[in-house]
């Protein structure tokens, strides 16, 4: 199957579920699941069978529209979508797109009060429908103001996976490499594995291998000596929330990278929609880490534990790269250099 058939979430509505790829059972299965229930989508979400900030707020967007084809009371809808959108907003705290989807979902909502159920029904339909059309364009413009700052025949270091099964199409870090493939770059990349839940041994790897791209697996802890042997001319990372500031979180991990890259004198690139951009959120000491099961790390993907019984783990989801450890963040609008405050508040203030 072509990487780019693969489709990461969708509604169907003849179906009455989100259906979407099951990202845990990959690369060894491409199953697709269809999710009916808000528990069904939740448990996708917190599972991480669904991925990626944008591609989380596309699923929960497309989510609750498919729930709310059930209700056909108009004086029920409205209670039931409060529900519905604060249970999916419980699934998983880091990643904006989750929050700002669901925001965007009730705000097209309210401002049709008074209408029938079936005109509300189709209003979220619509807007579910305009919140992944819109990820897809961001997700090429970033590819292609991604790529304006890369050469032919770079090395690339990449850590966990944000690339087509991280958004609705294409991807936000993968997509200067996925535009480069197209163009004749030949770049090489290195994949982080990203432990605990591997998304980068599962998931980029797999994704990169089925575009034909040059891929190198490689052990989190080996980026060090790529960048030091001089294989790395720069790294390319999504997020999950950047701060006003620019302080950005993403998958664990990503600020020991950071430094690194500092370090060997790299540059360090965040890619990602303008929609993880969060105003509201004024420095990454505000950024809710997401805290997962010990299990992920003693022994999810291991046949034998891993550690001793009992062990305490502190299993982050994320961390927070400082601002001054990024070059730049390259948005569909642009890329903004340090400091990013600024260029931020331009992007948002222009709808
Ligand atoms: C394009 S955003 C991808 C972003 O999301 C991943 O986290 P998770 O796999 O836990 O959803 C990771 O931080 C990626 O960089």
């Amino acid at each position: 199957m072509d990487l780019f058939t693969i489709v990461t979430a969708r509604a169907d509505y003849e179906l009455g579920a989100l259906v979407i790829i099951d990202q845990t059972q990959l690369p060894e299965r491409e199953v697709y699941l269809a999710l009916k229930t808000p528990e069904e989508i939740w448990e996708a979400i917190y599972l991480l069978k669904v991925r990626g900030a944008p591609a989380i707020g596309v699923a929960a967007a497309y989510g609750i529209s498919v729930c709310m084809q059930k209700v056909d009371e108009v004086d029920d809808f409205y209670r039931e979508f409060a529900r519905v959108k604060n249970y999916l907003a419980s699934s998983r705290p880091t990643a904006v797109n989750l929050f700002t989807a669901l925001e965007r979902m009730e705000v097209a909502l309210l401002k049709c009060q008074g209408a029938g159920v079936e005109v509300l029904k189709q209003v979220l339909r619509e807007e579910a429908e305009a919140i992944r059309k819109e990820d897809a364009a961001a997700c090429r413009k970033i590819g292609e103001h991604g790529l304006s700052l890369l050469k032919p025949g770079m090395g690339l270091l990449t850590h966990c996976n944000a690339g087509h099964l991280a958004v609705s199409e294409y991807g936000t870090a993968l997509a200067p490499i996925y535009l480069g493939q197209e163009q004749g770059f030949g770049f090489s990349v290195f994949a982080d594995e990203t432990r605990p839940l591997l998304q980068g041994a599962r998931l980029t790897a797999f994704e990169l291998q089925k575009a034909g791209v040059d891929v190198t697996l490689i052990c989190d802890n080996m980026a060090s000596s790529v960048m030091k042997q001089g294989w790395v001319q720069a790294v390319l990372v999504g997020c999950d929330r950047v701060a006003a500031n620019g302080d950005t979180a993403n998958k664990i991990g990503t600020s020991g990278v950071a430094v690194l890259a500092k370090y060997y004198g790299i540059p360090f690139y965040v890619l990602g929609p303008t929609s993880t951009i969060d105003m509201d959120c004024p420095t990454g000491k505000e950024i809710k880490i997401e805290e997962r099961d010990p299990a992920e790390v003693t022994e999810k993907w291991y046949a034998r534990r891993i550690a001793p019984e009992g062990i305490h783990v502190y299993n982050p989801a994320f961390d927070v790269t400082p601002a001054e450890l990024i070059t730049a963040i390259i948005t569909e609008k642009g890329i903004a250099y340090p400091p990013f405050s600024d260029t931020f508040r331009g992007w948002k203030e222009c709808k």
